[in-house]
């Protein structure tokens, strides 16, 4: 599998100890950064992971800023992003199980970082069930398409 991760400072942290969390357990990983503690605006990170994911560059999207929100938002406005801000396990299996969200969004400030590899964990070895959540997720694509 290969995993896009990206985040602005207030991730960048977290972002260092997923990324070797994946690594060591045979995890492709395209770091598309940022790469310090310098300031930075997550919209761009979030767009960059998005883009990644869409563009097939890589499976699925890691995407952390201070609170998972801001990046999250950003990467669900890239068309044919589905991205799951996560600060459980549960939610992060359901987040595949029954959203197939392609991107998952976390909070640098807000999770240890046990956990956070406990809910990456959790969504990276989950997958989707098909049937009745497919068809929810279509109508979610068709929202996409009437959008101006
Ligand atoms: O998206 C966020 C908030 O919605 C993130 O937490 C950012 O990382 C945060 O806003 C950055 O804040 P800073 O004071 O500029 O470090």
């Amino acid at each position: 599998m290969k995993i896009g991760i990206g985040s602005d400072h207030g991730g960048y942290e977290l972002k260092e100890e997923l990324k070797k969390y994946m690594l060591e357990k045979g995890i492709d990983v395209i770091d598309y950064g940022t790469n310090d503690l310098t300031s930075v605006d997550y919209p761009d990170y979030g767009k960059i992971v998005a883009e990644a994911v869409v563009n097939k560059e890589v499976e699925r999207g890691v995407v952390i800023c201070g609170t998972g929100i801001g990046i999250s938002i950003a990467a669900n406005k890239v068309k044919g992003i589905r991205c799951a801000l996560c600060s459980d396990t549960y939610s992060a299996r359901m987040s595949m199980e029954h959203n197939n969200a392609n991107m998952i969004a976390l909070g640098g400030r807000v999770l240890g970082v046990d956990l956070a590899k406990e809910i990456l964990s959790a969504y990276l070895n989950s997958t989707f069930q098909g049937g009745r959540h497919l068809r929810r997720i279509e109508k979610i694509s068709e929202i996409e398409k009437t959008m101006l």
